[in-house]
């Protein structure tokens, strides 16, 4: 981060967000939720974890955590095992043994909610198509418990061996991983997994901080419309991947209708069989703070099944996020 911190107070000396960026939140942020959103690019965010029942014991680690600070993590209402620190904390949290050794695994509260809306249970057979660096896997593999079978993609060979690396680190170094493209899993596994997550490569946009302009250096319009195309591909691949009465969920870290609501959108048009279903948060009514997807997008009514679909929005705890949890029926 190469910016000079602007006078205290100063919000509008950070360099501003691009243009079309800015377009952008104008569309989808409703205005009461808007001065929020706008503090969260340049505010530091807290830090969630969550200990990891595959390596140690969890109250084991819980308990050197709090030997080594005075102010212990906060736990997070509804989700056992998950926590908070403040911005902080960071480098302590970050630092610690147990966040090395994988005793905890540091991981935004939107991701996991991609997990939550999962739900995995253990004996499944589960793939996850888009999955380096292996955050959402190894929830994905804590929660089954280690009983059966989850399936893990990634066809960019050097996040590839991050993601085996990291699943090792994890205690999760049972899930099958594959370097592949995740396109055309679909035809070589046709309906073969009980749920398949498919948390998409996009455009990213949830990184921006006006706080460091290189988060958006390589954001363009462009980059959207390239990734709505992939999107397109891997969401019916991981369509047809999917069993009869199975539960896809897609999910990306873009702010774009175009990444999320309309890949969703083409995918419910081509597929009667095909039902969005709603995402009841384990957390209490507030701590995500959400809006429903769009049913309505440049002028255009969109499938208002749609509003079923989440997105997550930036927060002082929370970082950009859409999910989709989608049902096909038995
Ligand atoms: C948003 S990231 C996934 C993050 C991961 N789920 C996690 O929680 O750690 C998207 C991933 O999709 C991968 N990807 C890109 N093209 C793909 C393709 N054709 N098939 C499958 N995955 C792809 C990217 O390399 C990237 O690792």
């Amino acid at each position: 981060m190469n910016t000079p911190a602007p006078p205290s107070g100063a919000t509008s000396t950070w360099p501003p967000l691009p243009a079309a960026f800015v377009a952008l939140l104008d569309a989808v942020i409703p205005a009461d939720r808007r001065a929020s959103v706008e503090r969260s690019y340049i505010e530091p965010k807290a830090v969630a974890f969550r200990l990891n029942p595959l390596r140690g014991h969890p109250e084991a680690t819980w308990a050197a955590l709090c030997a080594d600070t005075d102010t212990p993590p906060q736990p997070l209402p509804g989700v056992p095992g998950v926590f908070t620190v403040g911005p902080s904390q960071r480098p302590w949290l970050t630092h610690h043994p147990a966040a090395g050794d994988g005793r905890l695994y540091i991981q935004g509260l939107s991701s996991m909610a991609a997990v939550w809306a999962l739900d995995p249970q253990p004996g499944e057979e589960i793939l996850d198509l888009a999955a380096a660096p292996g955050g959402k896997t190894s929830y994905v593999a804590a929660l089954m418990q280690g009983q059966g079978r989850l399936a893990a993609v990634e066809p960019v060979k050097a996040r590839f061996h991050r993601l085996k690396a990291n699943l090792q680190r994890l205690g999760a170094g049972h899930v099958h991983t594959y370097l592949k493209d995740g396109t055309v899993v679909g035809k070589l596994t046709p309906e073969r997994f009980d749920r398949v997550l498919l948390d998409a490569p996009c455009s990213s946009e949830a990184q921006f901080t006006r706080l460091d302009p290189e988060s958006w250096a390589h954001w363009s319009p462009k980059k959207v419309k390239d990734s709505a195309r992939l999107q397109a591909r891997l969401i019916r691949s991981a369509w047809a991947a999917l069993k009869p009465g199975g539960r896809l969920v897609y999910s990306t870290c873009s702010l774009s209708p175009e990444e999320n609501e309309l890949t969703v959108q083409g995918l419910l048009a081509q597929q009667p069989d095909a039902t969005v279903e709603a995402i009841t948060l384990p957390t209490p009514p507030g701590i995500l703070p959400t809006l429903p997807g769009l049913t309505e997008w440049q002028g255009q009514a969109l499938d208002p099944r749609l509003a079923w679909s989440l997105r997550v929005l930036p927060s002082d705890h929370t970082d950009a996020f859409y999910v989709c949890c989608l049902r096909k029926a038995a």
